[in-house]
């Protein structure tokens, strides 16, 4: 089962409660460690029926399961322990689809890791399908959603050719849809329209209630429109619902539009005791948290750092790039290995550099330039589990896109060469296998080794007789191994998630979110680039290290000498 611990009355009282309940609690409070130990108590059992964890992120589910004893019963059917978006995906969509169009649907993060989902109309910009907001009705061009280099070109589009992007891109993303095709976006547009009929409505809510006899949401300040439908769908359907959660976290920006409906939702819940021990923080981390959040209440530290008398560091720099070195030192000098700190921004460049990790590459746009890099980065150690697994994802498009059958929806295509998403999966994995480092070679060597695959060929349906080799037969770009000086990621996500050591990098004041977060702080309002700096000291265990540009240093050592942080400026 889970790693023992004595809980305390306020979150037993969570563990415990036989009925619907609301719970807010502080960061570190041991929201989720309390919702997992209800998970595998079950007080509100039913012999048939299970009961659902869902969080937000895969993180948070990965963590909940980690937390469940791999091989228990409780992670199998009819449990389901997972994000929102699958659960909606499982029990709504799926059986809605059915429902309706007698199909049942595959899921994808993204259209671009289908084959021929850019969207070419002979443009000087091929945006792919997921550049587009699209609902049934209509698709619409998001130039934030465009790679930075093609955004200035998108920006100098007549109207008339956005026009003719949009109009294909609601023709593919409807061919696709109908066909069972679904990302998270798409997914929830069809949910929308499944809970608008009744009758339909009704045949999910008895779905869920045979299935389930409890719900358990963990942080529920994330929800969105649709989960909200969700959640009320579960509440009509009579479902026990447990909800816990932390509004200041609340830090994605579709928050702003729902707040209204989530805050009427959880008044119509019972109220629990607020949890307002920190387990994680030291009472400095603790006190800087109370001072960057927006309301009046307070956390105490009650978990192992409750005695650690380490203030806030605070560091001035001028470019990230200073910051691997100062921050090294800064661990060192409290005695941490590397490993302990974790360097956390609001963009993933920001902490990318700030941690010393190399830059983003441009690999080309050839196809064998893109493939290399995919099968290079599949075979590298060094990266995150989800970089390689999403370059996998991309040799399997590019495959895809070298065979005749690239217009075949994924599930088709799969029934017609005889073999399941996992075997393609390994297939691929097999094929970036042959050249693990295709750089150690001119792109010439790649595409004669290719050429000799003959058995993946016969067996995924590709050729490599398309394949240009990019002038001069040098690479355009290599992609640099990713191993940082120190571990580091943004944010949002690192929600959820904790570290001995935080270093939170705020840039320069005109250029960032997170200066804006400052003025926020300094002038007492409330804001999702307030909050996002709550979620990001938040994070730390024993010390936190803020690492503020040099416009905004004064700024941010006077609001916390305002609110009596303990601080040392080094
Ligand atoms: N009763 C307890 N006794 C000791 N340590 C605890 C207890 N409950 C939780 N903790 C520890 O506190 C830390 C935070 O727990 P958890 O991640 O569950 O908090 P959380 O409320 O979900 O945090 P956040 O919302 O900030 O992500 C973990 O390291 C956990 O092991």
């Amino acid at each position: 089962m889970t790693e023992r611990r004595d809980f305390t009355k306020e979150q037993r009282a969570l563990i415990g409660a036989t009925a619907s309940l609301c719970i807010s609690a502080c960061p570190g409070a041991g929201k989720t460690h309390a919702i997992v130990q209800r998970f595998i108590e079950r007080p509100v059992r039913h012999p048939r029926k299970g009961i659902a964890l869902i969080s937000f992120t895969n993180a948070a589910a990965d963590e909940a399961r980690r937390r469940i004893a791999a091989g228990s019963d409780l992670l199998c059917v009819p449990n389901f322990i997972g994000t929102i978006d699958a659960f909606i995906n499982r029990y709504l969509v799926a059986p809605g689809m059915l429902e309706r169009k007698g199909v049942s649907p595959t899921f994808r993060d993204k259209w671009s890791s289908l084959p021929n989902t850019t969207i070419d109309a002979g443009l000087a910009i091929s945006p792919s399908l997921d550049a587009f907001v699209v609902d049934a009705q209509s698709a619409k061009l998001d130039i934030a959603r465009l790679p930075y280099a093609d955004r200035r070109t998108a920006h100098n589009l007549k109207p008339e050719q956005v026009s003719r992007l949009e109009r294909l891109a609601l023709g593919l993303w409807t061919k696709l849809v109908a066909g069972g095709t679904l990302t998270a976006a798409a997914s929830r547009t069809a949910l929308r329209v499944y809970l608008e009929d009744p009758n339909l409505k009704q045949q999910l809510a008895q779905l869920l209630t045979d299935r389930f006899s409890e719900v358990i949401v963990d942080e529920i300040q994330d929800c969105c429109e649709e989960d909200i439908l969700v959640l009320e769908l579960l509440r009509e359907a009579g479902i026990c619902l447990t909800v816990v959660g932390d509004l200041e976290q609340a830090i994605y920006g579709f928050r702003q539009q729902t707040a209204t409906r989530l805050s009427a939702f959880l008044h119509g819940l019972p109220a629990g005791e607020r949890l307002d021990g920190n387990f994680r923080s030291s009472p400095a981390i603790c006190s800087i948290v109370d001072s960057l959040r927006s309301t009046d209440d307070s956390d105490k530290s009650v978990g192992r750092y409750q005695s650690d008398s380490t203030a806030v560091q605070l560091v001035s720099f001028a470019r990230t790039n200073e910051l691997p070195k100062k921050l090294m030192k800064i661990s060192s000098d409290n005695h941490l290995g590397h490993k302990d700190m974790v360097v956390l921004a609001h963009a993933a460049n920001t902490a990318r550099s700030a941690a010393g990790a190399a830059t983003e590459y441009q690999v080309g746009t050839s196809k064998l330039a893109l493939l290399a890099a995919a099968m290079y980065i599949v075979s590298d150690e060094s990266r995150s589990g989800a970089e390689r697994s999403q370059a996998l994802t991309s040799v399997g498009r590019y495959l895809r896109e070298l065979g005749d059958d690239g217009d075949l929806q994924q599930q088709a295509y799969l029934a017609k060469f005889g073999i399941t998403e996992r075997e393609f999966r390994e297939e691929c994995l097999r094929l970036a296998g042959l050249v693990p480092d295709p750089y150690n070679a001119p792109p010439s060597a790649l595409k004669t080794t290719l050429a000799t695959a003959t058995a993946s060929q016969e067996r995924l349906g590709w050729s490599s007789g398309s394949l240009r080799i990019p002038a001069g037969d040098d690479w355009p770009g290599v992609p640099k191994p990713s191993e940082a000086a120190l571990s580091y990621s943004t944010v949002h996500g690192f929600k959820g998630l904790e570290r001995t050591c935080v270093a939170l990098v705020i840039p320069e004041s005109t250029r960032s979110d997170l200066a804006s977060g400052v003025d926020q702080w300094t002038a007492g309002t409330a804001g999702e680039a307030r909050r996002v700096l709550y979620v990001g000291a938040s994070r730390a265990e024993r010390l936190l290290v803020i690492a503020a540009h040099r416009s905004i240093y004064g700024e941010v050592l006077s609001n916390l000498q305002r609110d009596g942080v303990p601080v040392e400026q080094v």
